[in-house]
């Protein structure tokens, strides 16, 4: 029989409560208005592709999923909490809660792999140096090397992260985000700056790793073949709003490509968001 790995942290939600529930989301930057109106529900254990022209608010998205900016109206219940009520411990709780992988790993170019993998125990527990205080170093070791593991990089944990490749790296960021035992994972495009080869393997560690452990994955990509290929359902900004959900196994490359030819990014008009085409459902 084997052990579960500790890396792969424990997944907490409710069987039929959405993960992530959004609810008359508005955001505005000024005078732009980048997201008009949206309702999203995300079930536990989907992963969902989250795709759209530049600028049309994916990443303002995700950053109000773990309230790194707020919205202006609507409700976002992710994880069972109201999120614009959070404050102070209780946001950092939540945000111990969710994973999140950036295109830029910020990894410490200095330190090991193991050292920067072990680092994301922090983002694990509350309080000033708790982490350090209330777990055994070796047992931190031991997970982050099973960290390392998980992402195929065993061999390169003492070596100095800015010593490896775009790919290596983003493994890294990956797993110090495992070592934070999330329950949500947000990828804001993940497989941006990497050679193809490189950006696929990475989505596709990061689709089993989520996949293996029941996990709800969030993420953004502009490869509509990753989009495709690594989620259950692909969901569109456009204009405002969801100008796009459909089933992954029910669409298309070219249908996506369709998608794209309709306006709504930045080439629309800064004042008001273009009306999107009449959503698609699959
Ligand atoms: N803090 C901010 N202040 C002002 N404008 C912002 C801010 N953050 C984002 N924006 C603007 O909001 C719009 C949406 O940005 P966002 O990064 O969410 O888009 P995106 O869909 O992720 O784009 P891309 O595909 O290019 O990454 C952009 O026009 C951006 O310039």
């Amino acid at each position: 029989m084997t052990t579960p790995s500790p890396a792969l942290g424990p997944m907490v939600t409710g069987a039929g409560v959405p993960v992530i529930a959004i609810d008359g989301l508005r955001k505005s930057f000024g005078p732009r208005t980048i997201i008009e109106r949206l309702d999203l529900s995300v079930p536990a254990g989907e992963s969902l592709a989250l795709i759209g022209a530049n600028g049309t608010g994916k990443s303002t998205l995700l950053r109000m999923i773990v309230r790194l900016a707020e919205a202006d109206q609507g409700r976002l219940s992710v994880l069972g909490e109201t999120v614009g009520d959070l404050r102070g411990s209780a946001l950092k709780r939540f945000r111990a809660r969710v994973g999140v992988v950036f295109q830029k790993h910020n990894l410490v170019a200095r330190l090991s792999a193991l050292s920067n993998v072990v680092h994301g125990v922090q983002a694990r527990r509350s309080g000033p140096r708790s982490w350090a205080q209330s777990l055994a170093p070796a047992a931190v070791r031991d997970e982050a090397m099973a960290c390392l593991e998980a992402v195929g990089l065993a061999d390169k944990a003492l070596q100095r992260a800015d010593s490896l490749s775009g790919g290596q790296s983003q493994r890294v960021a990956i797993a110090r985000m495992l070592m934070q035992r999330p329950e949500l994972v947000l990828a804001d495009e993940p497989d941006a700056s990497l050679d193809p080869r490189a950006g696929r393997e990475i989505m596709e560690l990061l689709f089993r790793l989520t996949r293996d452990k029941g996990l709800t994955l969030v993420f953004v990509s502009h490869h509509m073949a990753h989009a495709l290929r690594f989620s259950d359902r692909i969901v569109g900004l456009g204009g405002g709003t969801i100008a796009l959900d459909r089933r992954a196994g029910h669409c298309t490359e070219a249908e996506l490509a369709a998608f794209f030819e309709e306006p709504g990014g930045d080439t629309a008009p800064q004042e008001e968001p273009v009306r999107a085409p009449a959503p698609v459902f699959a």
